[in-house]
């Protein structure tokens, strides 16, 4: 009876352990660490990583399985509210920033490198910004605590975004609301920098890097167009904001910093990507994202399906319609850029993780047709102590 005593308290210790593990979920130990380099014995680990991540909430709106730290709420709002919205912002007295391929407006405050300096945001935003820190289950959307910052972009048809990250003043955490029009976000690996290439060798290019055939012909057809880098140097000359264009190849701030010191007025970083695109594999290898792979078929002749002007892959795109909500975190605001391309016509193509959803096939052309609002909402970090505020 000893020996049975012993074999149970043994076989309860193990049970503890094999709890604990699954409630903490190893997968989530390490952001960097996903889903498919999980241990298979961890249930946890198909599908999902961490505590929180592993709520209803993510598991209910994840929609691209390469890139599972991607959310994606369809009519988040209803028309009447969306509405709202549109009427507020266009009737707020809150300066627009004129950028090369988007307004700008910036509530909340200014976002230095040592924080935010705070200011009130206006009322209206209030139910909004209330109803987002409750998603994403326990503990809400930014670590249990309210966001405070919220850019309003608007977009005519043709503009958009260059490929960027949000930085890391940023709580790893973005909602974006989408009014009045559609538009396609892409998500790609960020690039290794100049160093770590030179230092650790392989391609330091995307091009280079992965020139299968699909890629030769993206090579071939796109010899013509701009590639990333150049496409940021010229925005960066055409922005008002920016003084000076940043030279190309460069490293991503590691902060984001005042405006006068080559930062940006939106707070964000915006790496030179000029090209220099990580190779596919090693890209997706590093981070952890699964392969997405491109259907080469049926596609006009100007697009390559899946892949930015620079013939890297995207790793997951979607469609943002009006009144949805996209949220991005963890690997995808860290190891990813997005943007939104500069087109008057979104070509959905198979990196479009939500048509689904919509009912559109792949290698549909949609118009962007009129004026889209969004406002992404985030946490900064750190908030400069009143004393401080200007
Ligand atoms: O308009 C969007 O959907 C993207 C906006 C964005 O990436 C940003 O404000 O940082
Ligand atoms: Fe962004």
């Amino acid at each position: 009876s000893t020996e049975l005593n012993l074999i149970r308290a043994f076989t309860r210790e193990v049970n503890v352990v094999v709890r604990i593990a699954q409630l903490y979920d190893v997968c989530s130990l390490n952001s960097v660490t996903f889903s498919n380099n999980c241990p298979t014995k961890f249930p946890m680990c198909s599908g999902d990583s961490g505590l929180t991540f592993g709520s209803e909430w993510y598991r209910k709106y994840r929609v691209a399985p390469h890139l599972p730290s991607l959310f994606y709420v369809q009519d988040y709002v209803v028309p009447e509210q969306e509405a709202a919205l549109l009427r507020e912002v266009r009737a707020s007295k809150s300066k627009w920033v004129q950028l090369s391929g988007r307004r700008l407006q910036n509530l909340g405050g200014v976002v230095h490198s040592k924080g935010l300096i705070p200011a009130p945001l206006p009322s209206w935003l209030e139910p909004l910004l209330t109803r987002l820190a409750g998603e994403g289950g326990e503990g809400g959307l930014y670590g249990g605590k309210p966001p405070n910052h919220v850019l309003v972009n608007s977009y005519l048809p043709g503009e958009g975004i260059m490929p960027h990250e949000d930085g890391p003043a940023y709580h790893p955490v973005v909602a974006i609301l989408s009014l009045g029009a559609p538009a396609v976000l892409r998500f790609r690996k960020k690039p290794r920098s100049a160093e770590a290439v030179a230092t650790e060798g392989g391609s330091d290019s995307c091009l280079a890097g992965s020139l299968d055939e699909a890629n030769r012909q993206a090579l071939e057809i796109e010899s013509n167009q701009p590639h990333d880098g150049q496409h940021l140097q010229q925005n960066q000359q055409q922005s008002r904001v920016q003084s000076q264009p940043l030279p190309a190849p460069q490293l991503p701030p590691s902060k984001p910093l005042p405006q006068s010191q080559g930062g940006r007025e939106d707070g964000q970083t915006q790496p030179a990507v000029s090209g220099r695109c990580e190779s596919y594999s090693a890209a997706v290898a590093e981070a952890g994202l699964a392969a997405w792979e491109p259907e080469v078929t049926g596609r006009p002749t100007e697009h390559v399906s899946g892949r930015d002007s620079g013939g890297c892959r995207y790793i997951a795109s979607l469609l943002l319609q009006p009144r949805s909500l996209v949220v991005f975190r963890d690997e995808a605001f860290t190891h990813c850029l997005h943007s939104i391309d500069e087109v008057s016509e979104e070509w959905l193509d198979e990196s479009v993780a939500n048509l689904d959803m919509y009912g559109i096939l792949p290698g549909t052309m949609l118009p962007r047709g009129s004026e889209r609002i969004s406002l992404t909402v985030r946490r900064v970090a750190r908030v400069m102590p009143s004393i401080l505020r200007r």
